[in-house]
């Protein structure tokens, strides 16, 4: 390797740390999602040290507090105002040599860089310091590290949803509390005007790509190691798409068919939708509502990917008159805004970024949405009821809630002897998620 090179890795391996700890910052000080705060950071990286920035900073917020816990003992003082970004910088590297086990001396020295990337070069001794301590105690790659992991007794949640879950879930709460903190399988759900599940199975089976089906959402496939997009068979001619198996179910929850007039509620990115549309010849237009016109963006590129379409309103769906032609819906699909804690596994931000008081929040917006999209609804007609939350307030008691309101509303059962169905973290390896299906009298 030329010189030049060399110091390009050495650069390069820099840059991804402080982008990281930059991303970290944006989160956890900003109160920026990951989903956003990442791509802005690491914009000018190579996509290997894009994904090992994404690795390292979904990692960091999984075990936050269990790494606060590691720093706050290395350092006389807290990091605060214009040095706290190298806060986060010291827990991308706690996170390298603990989590990753990457216990090596150029892990370190690409992080003591990354100071001098975030114009904080005279700092580099600190960071350098608190490294090497923690390089002396981190555990050999064949020991078992978790030992040497300060206790978190919150199982690295905040304490307000550690105690909303053990009020919700009772002894369940320990269980979804682990599985908040796994890393999610990937998930395909195979576009059934393309292929049977099997025949895609056998495809991926020849790229040597290792899966399994689910045993209730019939097009759901697993991979067993998570593979980029480009690298499955006819991904970009909507062969597949990728959508967590408990999303699937909705399709099937919905009881519809192609005669049906159908409305897809707070439709983006489009998985539902599109899942709808892919199974369904509908005889008419699928309408779909969504507010944010940029993720209206997202649901077109899925469409058009699939060579589907829909009749797609930017609107508030709370606000019919704005977006109803007057003509009632057999079907609707409510996928409800909602605090988004069934999918921590998968956002793990969500953890740090959501408050008590979001809960109730949500939960009134979810209600003014379901009483305006009631009367859109034919006498007969069918609503799905669904969020990726694990909260009663925005699940149970909503339904309950509207019950109580709605006369002419029933709820019917989605599987035998099960009104409403709780899908919790890792059931299935799927995520968290609630659907209640509601009928209308005739
Ligand atoms: C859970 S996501 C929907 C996921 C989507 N159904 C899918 O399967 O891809 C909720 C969506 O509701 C949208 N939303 C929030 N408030 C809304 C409102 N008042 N009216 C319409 N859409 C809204 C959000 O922008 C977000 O895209």
């Amino acid at each position: 390797m030329s010189e030049s090179n060399k110091s390009e890795s050495k650069g390069s391996g820099a840059a991804s740390r402080a982008a990281a700890a930059t991303a970290l910052f944006q989160v956890l000080e900003k109160g920026e999602s990951l989903s956003t705060a990442l791509p802005n950071a690491t914009s000018k990286l190579s996509p290997p040290d894009k994904r090992l920035a994404s690795s390292i900073s979904y990692g960091v917020l999984r075990v936050l507090p269990t790494l606060n816990n590691l720093i706050g003992a290395k350092l006389q003082q807290p990091l605060k105002g214009k040095l706290k970004v190298l806060h986060y910088l010291l827990l991308v590297g706690a996170y390298q040599l603990y989590c990753q086990r990457i216990k090596d001396h150029a892990a370190v020295s690409a992080t003591v860089e990354a100071a001098a990337v975030l114009k904080k070069r005279n700092n580099k001794a600190l960071i350098n310091g608190v490294l090497r301590q923690l390089l002396r105690e981190a555990p050999d790659a064949d020991e078992n590290f978790e030992r040497h992991l300060p206790e978190d007794s919150t199982h690295n949640h905040p304490r307000w949803l550690v105690q909303q879950l053990e009020s919700d879930h009772g002894d369940k709460a320990t269980s979804i509390l682990r599985e908040n903190n796994q890393h999610p399988p990937m998930w395909l759900r195979v576009n059934e005007r393309q292929f049977s599940r099997d025949d895609y199975m056998a495809q991926l089976k020849s790229q040597g790509i290792d899966a399994v089906p689910d045993t209730e959402a019939r097009n759901a496939i697993k991979l067993l190691t998570p593979c980029p997009v480009d690298k499955l068979p006819q991904f970009h001619d909507g062969a597949v798409s990728v959508q967590d198996r408990s999303a699937q179910l909705a399709a099937d929850y919905l009881n519809v068919d192609s005669r049906h007039r159908v409305l897809d509620c707070c439709a983006a990115p489009g998985g539902k939708l599109l899942h709808l549309l892919e199974r369904h010849s509908f005889e008419r237009p699928v309408h779909a509502v969504e507010l944010d016109a940029n993720r209206i963006e997202r649901i077109n590129e899925n469409l058009a990917r699939q060579q589907l379409s829909a009749e797609i309103h930017c609107a508030d769906a709370a606000a019919p008159s704005t977006w109803w032609d007057g003509k009632p819906f057999d079907r609707i699909l409510l996928d409800a805004p909602c605090s988004a804690t069934g999918v921590i596994r998968r956002h793990p931000d969500i953890k740090w970024l959501r408050r008590q008081s979001d809960i109730t929040e949500l939960a009134e917006l979810q209600g003014n949405i379901l009483n305006a999209l009631w009367e859109t609804l034919t006498p007969g007609g069918e609503l799905l009821y669904a969020t990726c939350s694990v909260m009663r307030e925005e699940n149970q008691s909503q339904i309950e809630t509207f019950l109580k309101q709605h006369s002419d509303a029933t709820l019917i059962p989605i599987e035998p002897n099960q009104t409403m169905v709780q899908v919790l973290p890792g059931d299935a390896d799927g995520d968290g998620f609630f659907y209640a299906r509601l009928k209308k009298a005739q």
